[in-house]
Parts: C-alpha cells; sequence; structure tokens
C-alpha cells in the first residue's frame, strides 16, 4: 500500500498534573524511531494513557514538546495530526456497515469518492475482511470488529498509530490470534506506533522496545530482550513476571554470595562498583537443576512440583532456607520429586544485580 509517510516521534520533557496536584508525566523524554513500535507498560495509574493522549492531542502536557520528524505538533488540533488512535473499547457506529465505518475518516477529510473506495478495498485485503464489507457491526464476530476498527485507524493512512490496549477486550486465544496480525501489519505498513499495555506478555509480542512506566516516569526502556533479561530495578524485574528477586551479597572481586556459595560469571556493568547487599533477580528458566551435589552449583531440596504440559515448575529451598523458583522443559527422564537432594545452576549472563 502507499500513502504510509510514517514518523519519528521525540518526546521531549513532558509533564502533565492534574486537577488536585496528581502527577500523571512527570519529565518524560523518549524517542520512537520511523517504523518502531513502543509499548509503554505498566499498571494502573502510572500515567501510560495520559502520555499517549498527549500524543493524540486530546490531553495538553503542562511543559515540554512532542515533535513527529522534527515539528512540535503541540499547538496543532488532534484531528490535523494525522496520528490515529485506535481504543480497547472501539466503538464502531451501530447504524453503518464495516465499509462506511472504515470510510467514516475519509468523508470527514473529504477525500474524492474513488480514491476513497480504493483505500477502502485496501485495507479490508489488508485486514482479511473483505468477505465482511456489506455486514452491519452486531453481525461480527469480537475479533472480527477489531478488525474493522483497526483498518478505521489506518485507513487515514496516519503518521503514527496509537494503540490504547488494543486487544484487552479480546479473550485470551483471540488476543494471541490478533497479536500476531497485528504485528504482521505494523510490520508490513512500517508505521511508527506507541501502544499502551499492562500485559508484559503483550508488550514482548507486539512491540521493538518497551518503555517501563512507574509513578509518571520511565523506569526502563530498552529492547524485549534487555527488560525481560536484565530489568534495572526490582520494580521492573517484579512487574515483568521475574519470579526470584534473592538477597545476595556481592564481594569484592565482584562474586556473588547465594546461600554461602559463589555464582562465577555474572557481568553487570550498571552495578559493578556496587558492594555488600544486593539483589540477585534470575528468571525461573535461567535456573536448572541436576541430581544430587554438583561442583560449583547451590545444594537445594526440592519442596513443591507442578506439571505445566510442556515444562514443569519447581520450588526448590536452598541451605539457608532461601526459596527458588525453577521451570525446566520437560525430559524423558521422571522429573524430581519433593523431597529429593538436588543442584541448581544458574545461566550467568541471564541474572541482573540489582539494589538490595
Ligand atoms: N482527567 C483526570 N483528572 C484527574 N486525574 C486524572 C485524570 N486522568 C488521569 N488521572 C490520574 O492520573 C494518573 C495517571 O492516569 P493514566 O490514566 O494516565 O494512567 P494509566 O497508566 O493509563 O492507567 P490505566 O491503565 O488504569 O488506564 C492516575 O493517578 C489517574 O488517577
Amino acid at each position: 500500500m502507499a500513502g504510509y509517510a510514517s514518523c519519528r516521534l521525540d518526546i521531549d520533557g513532558i509533564r502533565k498534573t492534574y486537577a488536585g496536584g496528581v502527577v500523571a508525566v512527570d519529565d518524560i523524554s523518549l524517542t520512537v524511531e520511523k517504523g518502531e513500535v513502543l509499548a509503554l507498560l505498566g499498571p494502573s495509574g502510572c500515567g501510560k494513557t495520559t502520555l499517549l493522549q498527549s500524543i493524540a492531542g486530546f490531553v495538553t502536557p503542562d511543559r515540554g514538546d512532542i515533535a513527529l520528524d522534527g515539528q512540535s505538533i503541540l499547538t496543532v488540533a488532534p484531528e490535523r495530526r494525522r496520528t490515529a488512535m485506535m481504543f480497547q473499547h472501539y466503538a464502531l457506529f451501530p447504524h453503518m456497515s464495516v465499509r462506511d465505518n472504515i470510510g467514516f475518516g475519509l468523508k470527514m477529510m473529504k477525500v474524492a469518492k474513488p480514491e476513497a473506495v480504493r483505500r477502502i478495498d485496501d485495507v479490508l485485503r489488508l485486514v482479511r475482511i473483505e468477505a465482511l464489507a456489506e455486514r452491519m457491526p452486531s453481525q461480527l464476530s469480537g475479533g472480527q470488529r477489531q478488525r474493522v476498527a483497526l483498518a478505521r485507524a489506518v485507513v487515514t493512512e496516519p503518521r503514527m498509530l496509537l494503540l490504547d490496549e488494543p486487544l484487552g477486550a479480546l479473550d485470551q486465544n483471540l488476543r494471541e490470534e490478533m497479536q500476531s496480525e497485528l504485528r504482521k501489519l505494523q510490520q508490513r505498513l512500517g508505521l511508527t506506533t506507541v501502544m499502551v499495555t499492562h500485559d508484559q506478555r503483550e508488550a514482548i509480542v507486539l512491540s521493538d522496545r518497551i518503555a517501563v512506566m512507574h509513578d509518571g516516569k520511565v523506569e526502563q526502556i530498552g529492547t524485549a530482550r534487555d527488560i525481560y533479561d536484565h530489568p534495572c530495578t526490582c520494580y521492573v524485574a517484579n512487574f515483568t513476571g521475574v519470579e526470584n528477586l534473592l538477597p545476595a551479597e556481592r564481594g569484592a572481586e565482584g562474586v556473588v554470595i547465594l546461600a554461602g556459595v559463589a555464582i562465577e560469571g555474572i557481568v553487570d556493568p550498571g552495578l559493578a562498583a556496587r558492594k555488600g547487599a544486593v539483589t540477585l533477580a534470575v528468571r525461573s528458566e535461567a535456573i536448572s537443576l541436576s541430581p544430587g551435589v554438583s561442583h560449583g552449583a547451590i545444594p537445594a531440596t526440592v519442596t513443591f512440583v507442578q506439571m505445566l504440559g510442556a515444562s514443569m515448575r519447581y520450588e526448590v529451598e536452598l541451605d539457608d532456607g532461601t526459596r527458588l523458583v525453577v521451570a525446566e522443559v520437560r525430559r524423558e527422564t521422571a522429573p524430581y520429586s519433593v523431597g529429593d537432594k538436588v543442584s541448581a545452576r544458574f545461566a550467568a549472563n541471564r541474572c541482573s544485580i540489582l539494589e538490595a
């Protein structure tokens, strides 16, 4: 499809305070490159929607600037910013066919009829609902309605796509299917996108980079892999589902000591100089178990065993009482049982050393 002149987005020192003194967005600066998808990830109330609405123009920040391709858009009216917003509760017009719903924005923009028909046909094909063009919204499934909402957002050939919990209203299966579709569509169009979500899985599968927000600030920004493997604070680790946040000691040589055993090879430039009490953050799948005593590994006792289908989930206890959660791909051999003596080994390149 032609017509997608995607833009680079620069947000510079944006702050928004609501009546009553709530600081919803607190001095956020970030850049989204042309064609990139950035997810704003965080719990309810951290300021994600306020930031998104500031980009769309529905919220006016107290200070800072927002620019598309280097041009400030703060004084541009929302409908003239050429950003397209798709909400969780996408309200389709119930009395209009799918085709008319999609074409509504083009009509407002006074796009000539033949051009409008061509563009509507293009997006109908793009989201694979050509056959549904003449139906009314009440005759569509949830996933089909979502596709119409998406088609309606992209048909205006926006410079940026803004998604607010775009798949939040769908059930789990449909949601996963739409996640892949949305990702493929975005990659095909190369449309710069900012997406709000509180679901870390959704942020990982849909975006190129993730900004984890906390109390109106960006606490960490990076690729999904960075954030997943190397959270920089306990808050980010916790919010992105790291199961093991373990009290440990960091010695003079940089070695991390957990339950009296030294774990070699953890490289953490950020906190290289930190000594004394630290928190060791490690995902359950970055720990492996072996039977009995194993040199360089930490002795542990299995306290809980759970079958999760493709994997096993174990809880084990170290000699000092520290508990670990371990996930292992199921093997041919019988799984460990409660009471088994095992050794736990950490994948050092997937451990993060955080402030205690
Ligand atoms: N119009 C408003 N007036 C006053 N306070 C507001 C307004 N809108 C949002 N807030 C407050 O600003 C803070 C950030 O809200 P925001 O909606 O941006 O967060 P969020 O991360 O998107 O949350 P959610 O996921 O629940 O939508 C919250 O404390 C919220 O109560």
